[in-house]
């Protein structure tokens, strides 16, 4: 029998302009100029950002809320053509025939499940809101990163409270873009994954979304499943993302114990198919907005379900993760002689990966904080996070109690050679190009001695920089071998 007809996607929502939000459907609105997009936020300031006028100068748009490789590109493309950003959330959804609901879900603060459940208000608030707005039938498809069956939720909200004779059907379309790399990632995914339910209306509306993303993506990259698989496989993906680090994290500390190299370990061990080369990278620990959330979101849903096992699996991901932050900060205070008080310690990259201004989670924020509490001077340079972002970081409530001691340990510097000077060691907390590159020697001469560099990126080559006259420790490289007066 053949496939009912799918009426095209006319007019798109999305709830929530932010990291995943506005990059995500300034690509639907590239690619689909036949389809109209809002992107909407009750943050007006970030949508006064997404609205704000490009440079006079060079004509870029370089006051976007979000910095992605190639994104001011595409918003300057599409928005007023049929893209726009929009603080009137209920004219933005009563309009669209699809609606992305792409707001956060971070980890609860407080009441059941605090620290380790997701904090869906702002989905269900999303959720009333269509519900109360909507004159009319629509798809609605969760965007964010829920846990398992939050479609059912969405649901029951909306039959309770729409008007009578409306249709909503739920797809889960979770998203796999990672920050840095979004707008590519967009472009050509691996995959789209599309949940619905296994139902005539279910599987008509998951064919519907599945041909706006066909405007771009080969139709065999999008993959069909059941609504809980679908909620459930992002949970997975990043679960088994930060499990790879974490486990290149542990071999990486036996390598330091023994002599080994990690990033040979990992080459060695990724030369096999089953295995891959990729994310065995040794770093300082992984950071960003999602792994450690959506890990401790998948922790409580094990232990919801009665898993204990299951639960102490996946924790033990974040744990090995909190291990690696502490483990390469007491290697800075033991090599400096066991102190650090009272010495200036220029950290290099603030953001939680290269190519992003993002800092959730980011490691240099542990870092930082694990080098206040021994004392020390702390110089901080990014090329992207704004300086506003690092103090809020580094002051956030409930995080340090004292604002005022903060300012007077910390500095935050315009130029790498700024933060350097004077400072007794610099530590590499992400992995930025312009690390690979840096003067090294004009650094050297400008710090104390002896001058110490922590590679927590493994970005900069050792022999180089000895040369120069730095002690250097690189993430999961032994100094035995490398250095034999270190051993
Ligand atoms: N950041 C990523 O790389 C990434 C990747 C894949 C999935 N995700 C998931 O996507 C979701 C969004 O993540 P994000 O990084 O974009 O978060 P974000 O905090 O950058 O953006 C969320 C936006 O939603 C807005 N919002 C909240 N409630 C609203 C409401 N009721 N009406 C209108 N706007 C509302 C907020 O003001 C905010 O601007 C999360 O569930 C996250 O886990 C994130
Ligand atoms: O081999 C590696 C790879 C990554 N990292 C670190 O891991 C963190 C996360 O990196 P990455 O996954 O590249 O960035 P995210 O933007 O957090 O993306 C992840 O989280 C997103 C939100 O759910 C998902 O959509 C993506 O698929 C998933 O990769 C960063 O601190 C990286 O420096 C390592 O230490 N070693």
């Amino acid at each position: 029998m053949a496939e009912e007809q799918a009426p095209p996607v006319r007019r798109i929502c999305c709830i929530g302009a932010g990291y995943v939000g506005g990059p995500t459907c300034s690509v639907i609105a590239l690619n689909c100029p036949d389809i109209t997009v809002h992107i909407a936020d009750i943050n007006a300031a970030r949508i006064a950002a997404w609205n704000s006028d490009p440079d006079p100068v060079t004509g870029e748009l370089v006051n976007l809320p979000v910095y992605e490789p190639g994104l001011a590109e595409v918003v300057k493309k599409c928005r007023g053509r049929n893209l726009f950003f929009t603080t009137d959330i209920e004219k933005a959804i009563e309009e669209a025939d699809l609606v992305f609901v792409s707001v956060n879900t971070p980890t609860k603060k407080s009441g059941m499940g605090k620290g380790f459940a997701a904090d869906l208000h702002y989905v269900e608030a999303s959720t009333r809101l269509i519900a109360s707005v909507s004159s009319s039938s629509k798809i609605i498809v969760e965007k964010s990163t829920v846990p398992c069956r939050t479609a059912a939720s969405m649901r029951t909200i909306l039959e309770a409270n729409a008007r009578p004779g409306l249709h909503f059907d739920i797809l889960s379309n979770p998203e796999f873009l990672a920050e840095g790399t979004a707008v590519q990632d967009l472009q050509n995914p691996d995959r789209v994954l599309i949940g619905s339910l296994k139902t005539k209306e279910g599987e008509l509306a998951a064919r519907r979304l599945k041909d706006v993303y066909a405007h771009w993506v080969p139709r065999e990259k999008v993959y069909t499943t059941g609504l809980w698989s679908s909620e459930l496989s992002k949970l997975a993906a990043n679960a088994l993302l930060a499990q790879r680090i974490s486990s290149i994290n542990a071999m990486a500390a036996i390598c330091e114990a023994t002599g080994a190299d990690v990033q040979e370990v990992a080459h060695a061990c990724g030369l096999d198919k089953r295995i891959g080369p990729n994310f065995l990278k040794a770093s300082v620990g992984f950071g960003g907005s999602c792994f450690q959330k959506d890990i401790l979101n998948l922790v409580y849903l094990s232990e919801s379900l009665n898993l204990p096992q299951v639960a102490d699996y996946w924790k033990q991901v974040i744990t090995m993760n909190e291990y690696s932050k502490s483990r390469f900060a007491q290697k800075v205070v033991s090599t400096l002689f066991n102190t650090i008080t009272a010495k200036k310690v220029a950290v290099l990259g603030f953001a939680f990966k290269k190519n992003t201004g993002d800092t959730r989670e980011s490691a240099a924020i542990s870092l930082c904080r694990y080098f206040r509490q021994e004392n020390a001077f702390v110089a901080i340079y990014d090329p992207k996070v704004p300086e506003a972002q690092i103090w809020l970081d580094l002051t956030e409530p409930g995080v340090v109690d004292d604002t005022k001691q903060v300012k007077e340990q910390v500095t935050i510097h315009k130029s790498v050679q700024s933060a350097c000077k004077d400072a007794e060691a610099v530590v590499i907390a992400t992995e930025w190009d312009e690390f690979k590159t840096l003067d090294w020697e004009a650094i050297y001469a400008s710090m104390k001695k002896p001058a110490f560099v922590f590679d927590g990126r493994a970005i900069v080559d050792p022999k180089k920089l000895r040369q120069v006259g730095f002690k250097v420790h690189t993430v999961g490289q032994g100094p035995e071998i490398v250095d034999p007066i270190w051993a």
